[in-house]
């Protein structure tokens, strides 16, 4: 049976790709950072099957800058396919913290790139790279010939880490692929991200115990897809005989308001009596129009996005209120 190996396994796309892999019988290992909390919320329905806990998941500490732990797991466990989702992903945070983004997005891929170049036994690798890549692009859709014009220091720092892992495969003869990803969305979002704290809070005000939702721009549209939907993806780009780029998008677009507006509509209420306009959520700079053309994801894996935005709407404000009320009822 094969293994694989994820980075960013505590994350919303790491956790499913989790739970598909183990579902098809791999061996799954993760990365995870070392911090006090050993919470970890998205993979506890794993934890709690005790089989695949102690004989087909294993968790090893490592931060992205510590190469030598990295090579150290990697040599011992010598999985079959490496899967490197990790990194500071925020693109409003990346403003703020430009060094720390590119130290762990940028640079952090290239030192995983060159571990893998070195190793005797080496996986194929997938490297997550995003639409911010794009920026403000002069084409629309944007496909894997679309010309990088990152406008945020995360779009850089994943310019960067896309063109190196092209380079690897090119140079160095690597199977490594980039998966450029347009917004995708769940349940298991972080809380952070602008369709999670609609949901989220729409479930408060609901329920009473929040007025006010504060955000930024509304006016940024975006190609939201559905997170399940894109592992499934991922694990096709390494089953097939040779690596290359893949677009992973929906084709569809839908305004920021859009979503505020299904997503309270979805709980009876009115968006615009509990919105507020707050200049600590907006960016320097925007992204405004990407929309993704997937055709080569179509063409050679066969995939297609399937989930429409209205019933990514749905799950999410269904398992928020389901969280909010649960919440509720503990502290009373
Ligand atoms: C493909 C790409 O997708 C994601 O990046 P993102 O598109 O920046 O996602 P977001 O949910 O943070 O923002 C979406 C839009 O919503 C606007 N917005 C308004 N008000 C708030 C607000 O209060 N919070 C946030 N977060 N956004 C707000 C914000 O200005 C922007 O126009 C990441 O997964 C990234 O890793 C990635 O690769």
């Amino acid at each position: 049976m094969k293994s694989a190996m994820i980075t960013g396994i505590t994350g919303q796309d790491g956790s499913y790709l989790a739970e598909l892999l183990l579902a098809k019988g791999y061996t799954v290992h993760g990365f995870v950072r070392r911090n006090s909390s050993t919470t970890r919320l998205r993979l506890d329905p794993l934890f709690r099957d005790k089989k695949v806990y102690n004989e087909r998941l294993f968790l090893h500490y490592a931060d992205l800058d510590d190469a030598t732990t990295i090579r150290r797991v990697l040599n011992r466990t010598q999985p079959d396919e490496m899967y490197h989702l990790a990194g500071q992903s925020h693109v409003g945070a990346s403003f703020d913290i430009p060094e720390s983004t590119c130290q762990f997005t940028a640079m952090g891929t290239l030192k995983l790139l060159e571990i893998i170049r070195d190793l005797v036994k080496k996986p194929k690798f997938l490297h997550i790279s995003s639409s911010e890549i794009f920026g403000c692009p002069d084409e629309s859709p944007q496909n894997e010939w679309t010309p990088m014009r990152p406008v945020s220091p995360y779009g850089v720092a994943k310019a960067f880490a896309t063109q190196m892992t092209r380079l690897y495969r090119e140079s160095f003869g690597l199977f490594a692929v980039n998966v450029i990803c347009y917004n995708h969305e769940s349940p298991r979002r972080g809380e952070s991200f602008v369709t999670r704290k609609i949901t989220r809070t729409a479930a408060e005000i609901s329920l009473g115990i929040e007025d006010k939702l504060r955000m930024g721009s509304l006016d940024g549209r975006r190609d939201w897809g559905y997170a399940p939907d894109f592992v499934d993806a991922m694990w096709r780009t390494l089953q097939q005989e040779t690596a290359d780029d893949y677009v992973l998008a929906t084709g569809v677009t839908h305004s920021v308001k859009d979503f505020l507006e299904a997503a309270f509509q979805s709980v009876g209420l009115d968006w615009r009596d509990h919105y507020q306009s707050d200049p600590r959520y907006m960016r320097p700079a925007e992204v405004t129009n990407l929309v993704g053309d997937a055709t080569n994801a179509q063409r050679k894996l066969g995939w297609t996005a399937t989930t429409k935005l209205e019933g990514i709407v749905k799950s999410m404000v269904k398992k928020d209120l389901e969280l909010v009320t649960e919440s509720i009822a503990k502290q009373k």
